[in-house]
């Protein structure tokens, strides 16, 4: 209508289906921005989205115009479980009320008897006894890492952790690594969603386990329901059925038991591929570059010693391993076009009009490699975040979780982690290669939703 931003001329129906590709939406993207510039239009099928490319264009949008922005865009598959519900898909009042009650639960370290570090540190002891029994033979650090990170959501929302052997936590797992296994065309259902539901393939099987997993938690609350004490929450299942009896009396409350389950469904969904695949690319990242791995050994070394756990508290006195954990995450850049936004209402946007409804793109890729802010950006480089005297260096371009109103809700509990996971790997271990490391391919698989590493096996061996 002449007010979107300009953009590759799309055909009828197929909108820019022919300029995209379908495997790697986000290079498509980066070559468009070449020509289109920082604000730009692309179709998808017959819906108009915008792609914000570049700090300047996320920024203005994301948080000078956060409350505009704010909108949730289609996220394929998921919507058809979660039906628009939870954190990470509800929009207006449910948003604000569900966003505002999760991020204070998780924030609420007095949260039955532990609080999430403890949580942390008991499942890290855990893998690291499991990294052990590998004898120093080779392994796919895959699942070990997926049971880590879904355990300690399980300790969060169930209250306490399962055995790596119990039945019913290999069963919940199973579910979301076959997903994570299934290969998707995100793009496809982003261009044709309705035509897709039509044929077979994939995205059916993703959808069953996505459902199989909400009864999963849904069979849970009914436990939790059973045995709840109002004044003593053991869990986030507690604290949410709690807060649904304190709000019984208001109709215009969001706590109820869909929200509950489909809150529950988000941070296994949000919080587990994200994290698990983060740590396991930061390995393969650091059995490419031993020098790096050697640093980091030596900082732990000397802060923390081989007798006693790490801590967050150490982290302010470990510059070079917080520099090391945030370049991983830059340059993994796990969701480099981000999660889908929308505009909640009709939106001038620099010299635009962008439509209420309007699918956008903040991409984060195009921060975290922006060679102006981490020169090289395609090489691994933890001096990227250090200054000039070995101190930690802060940049507002660090953004893998987004930024804004809907920043993830996880943030504190991933960076949390990332951090003490790694340092206890590389407090008890160093890692081998199996092959020369630099032979070692480091760039990612990239599809349209997620970053991920190459398939590879490591030895670690005790030190
Ligand atoms: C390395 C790990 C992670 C990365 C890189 C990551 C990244 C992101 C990104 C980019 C978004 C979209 C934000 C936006 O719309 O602007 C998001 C949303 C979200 N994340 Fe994470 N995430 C991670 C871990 C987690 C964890 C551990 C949890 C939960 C325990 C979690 C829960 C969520 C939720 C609930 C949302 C939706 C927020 C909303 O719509 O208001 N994430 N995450």
């Amino acid at each position: 209508n002449g007010k979107l931003p300009p953009g590759p001329v799309p055909l009828p129906l197929i909108g820019n289906a022919l300029q995209l590709n379908t495997k790697n939406l986000p290079q498509s993207i980066e070559k468009l921005s070449a020509k289109f510039g920082p604000v730009f239009t692309i179709y998808l099928g017959t819906k108009p989205a915008v792609v914000l490319y570049g700090y300047e264009a996320v920024k203005e949008a994301l948080i000078d115009q956060g409350d505009a922005f704010s909108g949730r865009g289609p996220i394929p598959i998921l919507d058809q479980v979660v039906e628009g519900k939870g954190i990470g898909s509800s929009n207006g009042e449910a948003w604000k009320q569900l966003r505002r009650f999760g991020l204070t639960t998780l924030r609420n370290f007095g949260m039955g008897k532990k609080n999430i570090e403890e949580r942390i540190l008991e499942e890290a002891h855990f893998l690291v006894e499991r990294f052990r029994n590998t004898h120093e033979g080779a392994f796919d650090p895959t699942s070990f890492l997926i049971h880590a990170v879904s355990n300690v959501i399980c300790s969060v929302v169930f209250g306490d952790r399962f055995d790596y052997h119990d039945k019913k936590f290999l069963k919940l797992i199973d579910l979301l690594e076959q997903n994570s296994k299934l290969q998707l065309s995100f793009t496809m259902y982003l261009l044709f969603p309705t035509l897709m539901d039509y044929f077979p393939g994939p995205h059916k099987k993703i959808l069953k386990n996505f459902r199989a997993f909400a009864s999963f938690v849904s069979e849970r609350t009914k436990i939790n329901r059973e045995s709840l004490d109002l004044s003593c929450p053991r869990d986030f299942i507690d604290a949410f059925l709690i807060k649904i009896e304190e709000e019984k009396q208001n109709d215009q409350s969001e706590f109820n038991n869909a929200n509950m389950v489909k809150t529950t469904l988000d941070l296994f969904i949000a919080g587990t591929g994200t994290t698990s695949i983060t740590l396991k690319y930061g390995l393969l990242l650091l059995l490419r570059h031993p020098e790096i791995e050697a640093k980091v050994h030596e900082e732990i070394d000397r802060v923390i010693g081989r007798n006693r756990r790490p801590c967050m508290a150490d982290r302010s006195q470990m510059p070079y391993t917080d520099a090391v954990v945030h370049e991983i995450q830059r340059f993994v850049s796990l969701v480099p076009l981000n999660v889908p936004r929308t505009v909640i209402r009709d939106t001038q946007f620099r010299q635009f009009i962008i439509p209420k409804g309007t699918i956008i793109f903040p991409t984060l890729k195009s921060i975290l490699y922006d060679s102006r802010e981490f020169p090289n950006p395609d090489q691994f480089d933890p001096g990227h975040f250090l200054d000039e005297n070995g101190a930690f260096r802060k940049t507002d371009y660090f953004m893998p979780f987004s930024t804004g109103k809907r920043i993830c809700a996880g943030e504190g509990m991933a960076r949390m982690e990332i951090f003490l996971f790694l340092t206890m790997i590389l407090q008890n271990f160093t890692l081998k290669p199996l092959i020369d490391p630099k032979e070692i391919d480091i760039s990612p698989i990239t599809t349209t939703m997620a970053n991920r590493p190459r398939p590879f096996q490591l030895c670690v061996v005790p030190r």
